[in-house]
């Protein structure tokens, strides 16, 4: 196939971070999506409806396309409280909110450090009918990195899940078997997100012949048997699999040193980069139902009416784009990316 003709899709998992970087993140992420669920871990964090308000209007102000709508997320602390989520839900502007257990990733200093602690705001989502959506890993320091996800599915996760069975729950860049299993035999209101790069890379691509810290990312990347384990689940045509870009840039120097930031950069060409995967797995099929249908039904929203069409057209990724006053290495950096977005 040299042409492909999809629905519009969707982000349901992007970091457009702020100030001078919403220049290029915004005008990437708006190229082609229609939608893009926004994190909301910025520093200070997004923690209410004001402030999502303000960061709105900051991403509006970057002009993007005119196809484009952010869909602003609240970082949930140990201090929201249930009124923080009736008001957010009230601003029409806040589709979500974000569990980040404290410690567990890039600006999560300030997220949830027990469960416990946000009961009453869990209710207050189930009834106000607002996705929680989970940075899903432990942080306990004697838990191995490579298992954190596993042992905050079953220490948290399924605890979770079964105290408020009505809550919609998205699991954000599932990285292993054991999340494609939970999230299969979970009801429909649990459903995953996956990355471009966790479909395309193992942990090999990042270790092997020397460490490549633009392919360090959280959750990190698993074994090869994990990766295919989310290609499968990718191209099943599941409905509780969508697309998640996980686009995360850090300034390139934050990358390339002795202790480099957690992220990867892919919002320059993300549909590409899955066309790319899901060719490889020989489901070009699967791909509209993966980044166009199934995330808007999960949310509850109309799909996107318009359609873009893809080629098969290699295209050179540049070595580095402006990132505010500094760069980001995108992924492929330097190298090619063989289908290309008319
Ligand atoms: N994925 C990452 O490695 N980093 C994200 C945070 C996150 O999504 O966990 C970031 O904000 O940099
Ligand atoms: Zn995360
Ligand atoms: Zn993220």
């Amino acid at each position: 196939m040299t042409t492909l003709t999809i629905t519009r899709p969707d982000d349901w998992h992007v970091h457009l971070r702020d100030g001078a970087a919403l220049t290029t993140t915004v005008a990437d992420i708006s190229r082609y999506f229609g939608r893009a669920i926004v994190m909301p871990n910025l520093v200070p964090p997004v923690t209410n409806a004001a402030l999502a308000e303000q960061y709105h209007q900051r991403i509006m102000a970057a002009k993007p396309s005119a196809h484009f709508k952010p869909l602003m997320v609240l970082y949930l602390t140990d201090q929201t409280t249930a009124q923080d989520i009736t008001e957010a839900k009230a601003s029409g502007l806040v589709y979500a909110a974000k569990l980040y257990p404290a410690g567990a990733t890039t600006n999560s200093s300030s997220g949830v450090t027990h469960v416990d602690n946000i009961a009453e705001v869990l209710a207050a989502m189930e009834a106000e009918n607002m996705p929680l959506l989970v940075h899903g890993e432990v942080t306990d320091h004697d838990i191995d990195i490579f298992d954190r996800e596993a042992v905050f599915i079953d220490t948290i996760l399924r605890p979770l899940v079964a105290k408020y069975p009505n809550l919609n729950i998205v699991l954000e860049h599932i990285t292993t078997k054991h999340a494609v299993d939970f999230v299969m035999q979970a009801n429909e209101n649990v459903a995953a997100t996956i990355t471009a790069h966790h479909l395309l890379f193992n942990r090999n691509h990042m270790l092997v012949g020397g460490i490549r810290p633009h392919f360090y990312c959280l959750p990190i990347l698993k074994r090869n048997i994990h990766q295919q384990a989310l290609i499968a689940a990718a191209t099943s045509g599941s409905e509780k699999f969508f697309l998640g870009t996980d686009s995360a840039p850090h300034a390139q120097a934050a990358k390339e040193a002795a202790c480099g930031c957690a992220g990867a950069y892919t919002a320059h060409a993300a549909i590409e980069l899955y066309a790319e995967a899901f060719e490889q797995a020989g489901a070009l099929d699967k791909l509209e139902g993966f980044a166009s249908l199934h995330g808007p039904k999960f949310y509850n929203l109309p799909a996107n009416a318009e359609k873009i069409t893809l080629t098969k057209n290699a295209w050179s990724v540049p070595a580095t784009l402006a990132f505010g006053d500094d760069n980001v290495v995108p992924i492929r950096a330097n190298e090619t990316i063989a289908w290309q977005v008319k």
